[in-house]
């Protein structure tokens, strides 16, 4: 029997890795896709699990900027994680997020953050979910009802390969209001938010952009389905993508335009934030209806300290948190937190712990997205001193909810 081994996985090694994801996710790309699947895993760090010479694990990272309260942290963005089902449960994720944990410790990221394929596999790892959004549907077989006016700014139609530079600046302004959104360049742009097509429905369009203003001051992505072309049928679908606005008002007329949109009779809101404020600006709620409420961005804290240390801090505390970490030691046992308007410090103490936690419970409330006391209520966090969730509640809370939609 040989033993495993999770080394880096070399360019060279690239198209085998393809194949084990298809195997593990069951896909069967065409040449294009897999081609952006391949530069996809080439920008990543890459781990690879082999079995003497046969590749029967893969786990990617992009190097990210993830937006956390008050700024930003390098952040390992896992993704592509397959095992080769002949060797399922013989340990190779948990083995290659252990060198992943490595790797972040080596190159000074206190932060991971991925996507799931299905909820029970992460928690395990210390990872929690750390935002959320909604699915929202506006019934625009009639003209939206609002109760903010919209403003009255042009609209435009922007060319996809121009809407970094176009929309770029609005969509960094509202990444520093919101934590858990990804640094874009000009490949994630591309890439991941304006592909031209969409890999898991073929029957939308290409994406479309629009702005607000000039210069804009809020613009949409979307793409539409067509309706049945029967009388009487239901028409088209217009698939919201993203929409952020600078302002109440050009939110208002950019939802006003996507519900206006001719030959379409509903429009499907996806990922959107849980404190959108479309939901407030509806007149008739019956005609603007959240879906979906599901978990986006799960997050571990990779290095606990650094990662309390550099996010701000909206109420000051100082207490002490007793933490369990079975995959990374170093995070584990008492500390004191004193935190503040002015930063924090985590310290190592003695002291009687105020609460005690896992990892993963500080990372679902780390950026602002879970409430600690919500835990303590569900038997998860255990409060040694009254009032300490709702001390620590204070101090992590933030104006906005933490939001992605950044799949990766
Ligand atoms: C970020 C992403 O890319 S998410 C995509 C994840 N990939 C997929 O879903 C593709 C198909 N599935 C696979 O490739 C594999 O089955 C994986 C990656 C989910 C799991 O890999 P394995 O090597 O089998 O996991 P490993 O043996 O390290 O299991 C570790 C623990 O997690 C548990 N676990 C693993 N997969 C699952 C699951 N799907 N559901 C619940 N528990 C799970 C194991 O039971 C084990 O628990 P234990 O330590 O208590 O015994």
């Amino acid at each position: 029997m040989t033993t495993l081994e999770f080394r880096t996985l070399p360019k060279a090694h690239l198209d085998r890795a393809l194949d084990l994801a298809d195997l593990a996710f069951h896909g069967n790309p065409e040449d294009e896709e897999r081609e952006k699947h391949r530069e996809y895993l080439r920008r990543c760090d890459r781990v690879g699990a082999y079995d003497g010479d046969e590749l029967v694990g893969i786990l990617g990272a992009f190097p990210l900027a993830l937006s956390v309260p008050g700024g930003e942290l390098p952040c390992a963005g896992a993704t592509f994680v397959a095992v080769a089902p002949t060797h399922r449960r013989r340990g190779i994720l948990s083995g290659m997020l252990a060198e992943l944990w490595r790797r972040c410790a080596d190159r000074g990221r206190p932060l991971a953050a991925l996507w799931v394929s299905q909820a029970a596999i992460y928690g395990r790892f210390g990872c929690a979910p750390a935002t959320y959004g909604y699915t929202v549907e506006i019934d625009s077989g009639r003209p939206l009802a609002l109760r903010t006016a919209p403003a009255d700014l042009p609209l435009r139609l922007v060319a996809p390969e121009k809407a970094p530079g176009a929309v770029g600046p609005v969509h960094a302004a509202q990444r520093a209001l919101r934590a858990g959104r990804v640094a874009r360049d000009d490949y994630w742009w591309r890439a991941q938010v304006l592909p031209e097509t969409d890999e898991d429905n073929d029957e939308l369009g290409p994406p479309r952009v629009v702005t607000i203003g000039t210069p804009p001051v809020g613009y949409t992505v979307y793409r539409t389905e067509s309706g049945d072309d029967e009388p009487g049928a239901p028409g088209g679908v217009v698939h919201v993508l993203e929409l952020e606005a600078e302002t109440p008002a050009a939110a208002a007329a950019l939802w006003q335009y996507l519900a206006s949109i001719d030959l379409t009779s509903k429009v499907r809101a996806w990922g959107r934030p849980l404190d959108d404020p479309l939901l407030l600006l509806a007149a008739d709620r019956d005609q603007v209806r959240v879906t979906q409420e599901f978990p986006a961005l799960w997050l571990r804290l990779v290095d606990v300290a650094a990662a309390l240390e550099a996010r701000s801090w909206a109420a000051p505390c100082d207490l002490v948190l007793d933490l369990t970490d079975d995959a990374l030691p170093a995070n584990a046992g008492r500390h004191r937190l004193a935190a503040g308007p002015a930063g924090a410090a985590l310290t190592r103490t003695d002291d009687a712990p105020d609460l005690a936690l896992d990892v993963r419970e500080l990372a679902a409330c780390y950026l602002g997205g879970t409430e600690l006391r919500h835990l303590v209520r569900a038997g998860l966090v255990t409060e040694h001193t009254p009032g300490a969730a709702a001390a620590l509640d204070a101090a992590l809370r933030t104006a906005y909810l933490p939001h992605t939609t950044d799949e990766f």
